[in-house]
């Protein structure tokens, strides 16, 4: 079997403290494209993404990164062979300016000489921005400067966690067309409760309840499912896309 999926994760079974958070997440991702995770709030979706990094390591189940088993190795290695991360809540130092939160997310050195004109190209306003203190800038550029930094490293998959999070509509629709540019050369594995944003950028989705995967599939078949939408997500979908 050729391998399409740059990550593959079976059946896995995540505590923290006593309490079973998963019970049982499988999912794949295949290369070059974005896919989603759904459910809600509480369904297991940003332990998933922490599962995979080895933050909240997973007790059972396999978590396969470009062919190989990864479950059970330190976050730090895991992340060294080729995953970003972008938390939850804009996690940037807000005392370093934004070329300082550039620099100390480099793998290697000279990391940032490689990747600055990309960088800059899909954000040219942290050009603009370099030299100013992280809470200088606005929520939308702090959010900004979170994916940007995950694009420092050289990265095959990038997890990235709510990043319509509190953003106003306007800058919605910059991130999405940011994260469908560069799903142009990396693969985007994306944790999103704007459901809008959701259904137009990725073409696989998973849908989680209660620590479990419960539906997948193709999102142009989700989109048409509009009972499932609201069972599984509470979400009313208006035809028509985004408005
Ligand atoms: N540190 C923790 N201690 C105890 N329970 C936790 C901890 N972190 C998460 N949980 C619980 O694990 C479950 C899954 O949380 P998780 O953050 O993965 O959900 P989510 O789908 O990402 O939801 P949200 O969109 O609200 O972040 C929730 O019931 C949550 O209360």
């Amino acid at each position: 079997m050729g391998n399409d999926n740059i990550l593959e994760v079976e059946s896995i079974h995540t505590f923290i403290g006593q309490f079973h958070i998963l019970e049982g997440v499988s999912l794949q991702v295949p290369r070059s494209s974005i896919t989603v995770l759904l459910g809600r709030n509480g369904a297991g979706k940003t332990t998933t993404l922490k599962s995979i990094l080895g933050l909240t390591p997973p007790r059972h189940g396999v978590v396969r990164f470009d062919g190989q088993e990864i479950q059970g190795k330190p976050a730090y290695e895991i992340a060294a062979m080729g995953i970003g991360y972008v938390p939850e809540h804009r996690a940037i130092f807000r005392n370093l300016s934004v070329a300082e939160n550039l620099k100390i997310a480099e793998r290697k050195k000279g990391d940032l000489d490689r990747k600055a004109d990309f960088i800059f190209s899909l954000f040219p306003d942290l050009k603009r921005l370099y030299r100013l203190p992280g809470n200088h800038l606005s929520g939308g550029q702090q959010q900004m400067l979170a994916v940007a930094r995950a694009l420092v490293a050289d990265n095959q998959l990038l997890l990235i966690d709510e990043p319509s999070e509190g953003l106003a509509p306007i800058l919605i629709e910059q991130m999405m067309e940011t994260i469908r540019n560069l799903s142009a050369t990396t693969t985007v594995l994306l944790v999103e409760q704007n459901f809008i944003m959701a259904s137009q950028l990725a073409e696989n989705y998973y849908i989680l309840d209660d620590g479990k995967t419960v539906h997948q599939g193709k999102m142009a078949d989700l989109v048409q499912d509009k009972e499932l939408i609201h069972r599984m997500l509470g979400t009313a979908v208006r035809s028509g896309g985004a408005g």
